[in-house]
């Protein structure tokens, strides 16, 4: 099922600036969104619009090419769940599980035996074979985040919403999720639309990164294409490390405010301005200046450089040696690909 949102916008009752306003968005029938931005921006207000759960003053949201505006949170049959929804701590994790099933109308409620097999399903599916008779509390966070999403997916729902399901998970528990997440979203055919703080997360799980901040979408695609073409330097410091060097720009060329490093010519007009490079577009010329060049760290062939020049500090990816040098004193540096900003927007893009 799609989902549409077409010129949503939220204000609060109390009035103020919308929290979330004017946003359009298609999340395609069997896709993969992640929601991504700095905290405030909007991003669960949008998940709960969708959801029913929270009034929008203006625009549609369509499902399925239909508008729901008129349907509460149960007519949609949206299955979400978010970071602390937490199960009924007094119920096991089968009545959990089953709830949503249970308390439906008579009319539609399937019988004990029909909702006692679906829940062995979703147990199996989840990878909980065996635990429907634990209490929540006799399970860890992972286990009991997937049991909320059984409790989720127990009605069917063909749209999946995820508020930070598992930010409280500790690392590895999350990693782990990650490819099961992508797995089920697949077998299952939903659509699925996740909110995130951690843009690893977003990239690996996503087919559509959104990217909001104060109540707007400020650029969405394919997590590579917001990295790699980034609408904004907001963006582009959102989306991966960033080093950011001011200076100056006069007569076709951009002076670095710091020495050694080589000016970028440019046909922006002159004034100040500031250049973004990401770690791996900067290299390290040995020899040539007075940047002292500190080993942090290595992933595989690439090091990463801690690199000091005139007391300012930033990091410098760069294949190494199998033995790389841990310091490599007296460098220049040399920007192979960066884009030059003045306050928030491009100047143009250098290199
Ligand atoms: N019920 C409410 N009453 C008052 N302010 C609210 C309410 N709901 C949301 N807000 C405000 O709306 C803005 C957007 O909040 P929202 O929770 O949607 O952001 P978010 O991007 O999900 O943030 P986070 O990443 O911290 O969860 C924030 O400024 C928040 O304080």
């Amino acid at each position: 099922m799609s989902v549409q949102l077409d010129h949503i916008t939220r204000i609060l009752p109390q009035g103020g600036r919308p929290i979330v306003e004017d946003i359009s968005l298609l999340v395609p029938d069997g896709s993969f969104t992640a929601l991504v931005g700095p905290s405030g921006a909007g991003k669960t207000s949008l998940l709960r619009i969708i959801a029913g759960l929270d009034p929008h003053q203006d625009g549609h949201v369509m499902i399925d090419g239909a508008c729901v505006d008129m349907q509460d949170a149960h007519a949609r049959n949206i299955g979400f769940v978010f970071q602390h929804y937490a199960l009924f701590a007094h119920m096991t994790v089968a009545a959990n599980i089953g709830f949503g099933l249970s308390i439906r109308p008579r009319r539609t409620r399937p019988d004990k035996a029909d909702i006692a097999a679906r829940v062995t399903d979703l147990l199996d599916l989840m990878q909980l074979p065996h635990m429907g008779a634990r209490y929540p509390h006799e399970l860890s966070g992972g286990q009991r985040q997937r049991v909320a999403l059984a409790r989720a997916l127990a009605t069917g729902p063909r749209v999946l919403l995820l508020d930070e399901p598992f930010g409280a998970l500790d690392p590895l528990v999350r990693q782990q999720i990650r490819g099961w997440l992508r797995d089920l979203h697949e077998r299952l055919g939903l659509t699925t639309i996740l909110v995130t703080h951690d843009r690893q997360e977003a990239a690996e799980l996503a087919d559509t990164v959104v990217l909001m901040r104060n109540g707007h979408v400020v650029q969405s695609g394919p997590a590579r294409q917001l990295e790699d073409n980034p609408a904004d330097p907001f963006v582009m410091t959102f989306t991966g490390d960033v080093v950011r060097i001011t200076g100056h720009v006069a007569h076709g060329v951009f002076m670095p405010a710091l020495p050694d490093i080589q000016p970028v010519a440019t046909p922006a007009t002159d004034g100040p301005a500031e250049i973004l490079i990401r770690p791996a577009d900067i290299r390290l010329r040995p020899g040539s200046g007075s940047a002292r060049a500190h080993l942090r760290h290595r992933r595989g062939l690439v090091g990463i450089y801690e690199t000091t020049i005139a007391h300012t500090t930033f990091a410098v990816e760069t294949v190494t040696t199998p033995e790389p040098a841990r310091v490599i004193p007296d460098c220049a540096l040399d920007i192979a690909a960066g884009r030059l900003a003045r306050g928030d927007a491009w100047l143009e893009r250098t290199a």
